[in-house]
């Protein structure tokens, strides 16, 4: 029999703690994701999500010195973590959407390509090379908005800034897709086109971390579920066994009826 080496997990958070003012909004935090596992991270407004992802741009840090290790590593950089997951979030979008360059309002291609100098716009001394221009191109052409490349960010709906924001995070071809509140502000057939965007991601290869509190934006292709509330990890198990009414009702502190649908699930809370 050959002897596989086991892949180290993606990402491995072991009793990291996050103070935010005076306020410890990370509590001996772990969490351990697998390289290729599709996963949601769920919990209720305040419980940590948004700080966790804070972690991984170096907006906050744990207390105590403790590491956050990347695929078995102790020691990364952001720039070395963008090769290997891709973060969206909201935030970014404000950051980009009123930005003027050195060559006029910030075209979505530039947008992204600026991913390459970690900046939010091309300025005169980038030097976009062919093989950026190229891969530039090949991300808005996989995230369908190609014909958008021109456009300038500021004139842009929320839906297709949203898809901007993905294809800047995979010019890096990074192996994971690390998504807060992904469809925020997304009307509800927007939503529903954006998600089949992500589930086409998700089968070619691209693993999908998404962090929400919606259950109806977990897609089918996820099949585990880690839940935080009160910045704590509450549950870590397969989508199965967790998605049940009783563990939302709880996380939720709400009576949750949940039904599921080739797939997709959907919850109402009363
Ligand atoms: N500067 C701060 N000082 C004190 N507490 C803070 C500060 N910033 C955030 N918090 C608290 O940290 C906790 C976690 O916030 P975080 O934004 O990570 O939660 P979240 O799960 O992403 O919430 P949401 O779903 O609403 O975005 C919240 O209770 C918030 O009130």
């Amino acid at each position: 029999m050959i002897d596989r080496p086991e892949l180290p997990p993606l990402l491995e958070l072991d009793q990291i703690s996050v103070m935010r003012g005076e306020r410890l909004v990370l509590d001996r935090l772990n969490l351990r994701i697998e390289q290729g596992q599709h996963i949601a991270i769920l919990g209720p407004n305040g419980s940590g999500k948004s700080t966790l992802l804070g972690l991984l741009t170096r907006e906050h840090y744990p207390l105590g010195g403790r590491q956050i290790r990347v695929l078995g590593r102790d020691r990364w950089s952001v720039a070395d973590l963008r090769q290997v997951i891709g973060i969206v979030s909201p935030s970014l979008h404000a950051d980009l959407a009123g930005r003027e360059t050195g060559r006029g309002p910030l075209s979505a291609f530039d947008a992204v390509a600026s991913a390459f100098f970690g900046a939010s716009g091309v300025w005169q001394h980038h030097v976009l090379t062919a093989e950026m221009r190229s891969r530039t191109g090949r991300a808005l052409e996989r995230i369908g908005i190609a014909h958008l490349a021109a456009r300038d960010m500021a004139t842009m709906s929320t839906g297709e800034a949203r898809r901007v924001l993905i294809a800047r995070a995979l010019v890096h071809e990074p192996r994971a897709l690390f998504l807060d509140e992904p469809c925020g502000g997304l009307d509800p057939g927007t939503r529903r086109s954006f998600l089949e965007t992500l589930r086409g991601l998700a089968r070619g290869g691209t693993t999908l971390i998404m962090v929400t509190h919606h259950i109806e934006e977990i897609l089918p292709e996820i099949d585990h579920v880690v839940t935080i509330r009160n910045g704590a990890v509450t549950g870590d198990d397969s989508k199965a066994r967790l998605l049940d009414a009783a563990s939302l009702s709880a996380l939720f502190d709400a009576d949750v009826t949940l039904d599921c649908v080739d797939g997709w699930y959907s919850a109402r809370f009363a």
